[in-house]
């Protein structure tokens, strides 16, 4: 469980980013972030990757108040928590299936990073990875940057799986995506909270697609968290509060 308290961001000119946002998420929810341009999502979000700092606020995972806590417990959820950019970062030479090895590198002894070999049973896993991302049948047939975006995407979230990630916090992940890709990347999200009881939480600008494939919707305005509901059809005065 993720609770944060009054979380602030400002910046040296004053300049108020995150003002008071305080929120609960559970195991199991998938999360969408709506708000306009600037309201303040990405900064919230690379806040809850621990990749961007925040003035003020408290931040307690599982129990443990983050500002505690020592910087290899924040390591460690570094480990756990993956972080998917709006284009992944992927290796664009290699296939699917060895752009999710990647995401078990870090875990891997020495010597097995230095000759690359994969056991049997990492293969396994990855493969299973891929298909619960729907890839299967794309795993070795090309080099990444020859997938669509949506395919992409997928082998990212999959890689994220391979890392043992069990947060995923997403930044724009269907950006430029077309509708049929963009809801496979949601209908792929939603199974991992349902079946995995993992967290993800997205920032989106689609409402229509957040209302139909979320579980909670967050509206940030200006900094400020202005709406946190059991995903659903937003009422007008509900979307005038956001937008
Ligand atoms: N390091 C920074 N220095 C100055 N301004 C910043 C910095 N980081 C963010 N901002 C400002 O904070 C506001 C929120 O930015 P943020 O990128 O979080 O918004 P966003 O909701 O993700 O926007 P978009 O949907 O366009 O990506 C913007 O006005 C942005 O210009």
């Amino acid at each position: 469980m993720i609770i944060v308290r009054n979380l602030s961001k400002t910046l040296t000119d004053g300049q108020t980013i995150l003002s008071k946002v305080s929120f609960q998420v559970d195991r199991g929810e998938f999360v969408v972030v709506i708000g306009a341009s600037g309201s303040g999502k990405s900064t919230l979000l690379g806040c809850i990757a621990l990749q961007q700092k925040w003035t003020e606020g408290q931040f307690i995972i599982d129990g443990k108040e983050l500002s505690n806590t020592k910087w290899s417990d924040k390591l460690q959820l570094r480990k756990e928590w993956a972080f998917l950019e709006e284009r992944p970062a992927l290796h664009p030479k290699k296939n699917a299936l060895k752009n999710v090895f990647s995401g078990r590198f870090y875990q891997l002894p020495l010597w097995r990073k230095l000759t690359g070999t994969i056991s049997t049973g990492e293969h396994i896993r990855a493969m299973d990875y891929l298909e619960r991302v729907g890839l299967l049948d794309k795993a070795k047939m090309l080099p990444a940057e020859k997938l669509s975006g949506g395919e992409q995407q997928r082998v990212a979230i999959a890689r994220a799986l391979a890392q043992g990630a069990q947060v995923i916090l997403a930044d724009e992940p269907t950006k430029g995506l077309d509708p049929e890709s963009a809801t496979k990347v949601l209908q792929d999200f939603r199974a991992l909270c349902k079946d995995q009881n993992m967290i993800v939480i997205a920032a989106m600008q689609n409402l229509e697609m957040a209302e139909r494939n979320a579980s909670r919707i967050w509206g940030l305005a200006d900094g400020k968290l202005v709406l946190d509901i059991p995903a659903r059809k937003l009422t007008q005065s509900e979307k005038n509060k956001i937008f």
